[in-house]
């Protein structure tokens, strides 16, 4: 992987990398964080995916979570949201939910998009195996995400049990298969398959499984895509039906923003370093 910038923060490093992906077939770029302890010894590492129309640096500028990183001594992973160039198709429409910065953290199985749109096989192996091979990693992990990319972190803890040490997530899209967001890009990308469409669905998976990483979940009360989009009481009545001891709480007064996410990633970064008994230590 090749550095593209550097710049110090928080007597840390913001880090912007590209490397060749074979799992999506194309250059991508991603960005990360290194706390101050990071130049003495490996750190855990919390991954982050972002929402529709977002590329690895709208959290990385917006979010503010660089300062909660360096005093717990966690890196950040922040991933783009898509394959990638001018190889890789598009929506014919120039949606702005589907194809590009919208590849919802799946692998598609239809042609056109099947041979890049791989984010789930990206995120979950590609990407760690590679930041954890080059980067002063301890291999603990967890992950958040907002909106698009809470649903990808949901399905990718959900799934893996065991591979994240907790999950977060900003207004998730908790239940895909009822959402108009989630129905098209499953439609595009995995065609009428029944089965892979219930394995990104976090609600679905609660249900199924009956199981979940430690969870909490921060929703908006004036969130414009909460009543359509969002289905957050489909998640936190899965999960108590499941006997899941979920955090799953509505914030009044915040909407879809990142000033939402501003208000809250330390409150998040928090709960991850609980659990992830690296940070801070040698
Ligand atoms: N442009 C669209 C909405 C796009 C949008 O709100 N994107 C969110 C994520 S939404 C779910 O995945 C986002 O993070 N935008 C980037 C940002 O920096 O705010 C519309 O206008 O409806």
């Amino acid at each position: 992987m090749n550095k593209i910038s550097a710049v110090k923060a928080f007597a840390g490093e913001q880090i912007q990398y590209e490397h060749q992906s074979d799992t999506l077939n194309c250059t991508m770029k991603f960005s990360v964080f290194l706390p101050p302890q990071a130049q003495q010894h490996r750190v855990p590492a919390v991954y982050w995916l972002s929402g529709l129309t977002c590329t690895d640096d709208n959290f990385s500028t917006k979010a503010g979570a660089q300062r909660v990183a360096a005093e717990l001594g966690i890196a950040l992973i922040i991933p783009d949201t898509s394959p990638r160039g001018e190889d890789v198709p598009d929506d014919p429409d120039g949606a702005y939910d589907f194809g590009k910065g919208a590849g919802f953290y799946v692998n598609a199985t239809q042609a056109p998009w099947s041979r890049h749109y791989q984010m789930y096989d990206y995120i979950v192996t590609e990407l760690r195996e590679l930041v954890e091979r080059e980067l002063p990693l301890s291999g603990e992990r967890s992950i958040s995400g907002h909106s698009m990319g809470g649903h990808g972190a949901l399905v990718m803890a959900l799934r893996n049990p065991g591979l994240y040490r907790s999950v977060s997530a900003f207004a998730p899209i908790c239940h895909p298969t009822e959402s108009p967001w989630g129905r098209k890009a499953f439609s595009g990308y995995l065609g009428d398959d029944k089965a892979a469409r219930t394995d990104y669905d976090a609600t679905l998976l609660i249900k199924e499984r009956q199981a979940a990483p430690p969870l909490l979940v921060d929703q908006g009360t004036a969130d414009n895509f909460l009543a359509e989009q969002l289905g957050t009481d489909a998640l936190k009545q899965a999960c108590i039906a499941a006997g899941i001891d979920a955090q799953v709480r509505m914030q009044e007064g915040y909407d879809h923003s990142y000033y939402f996410i501003a208000s809250f990633i330390g409150e998040h970064l928090r709960f991850h370093a609980k659990h992830l008994s690296y940070f801070g230590k040698k």
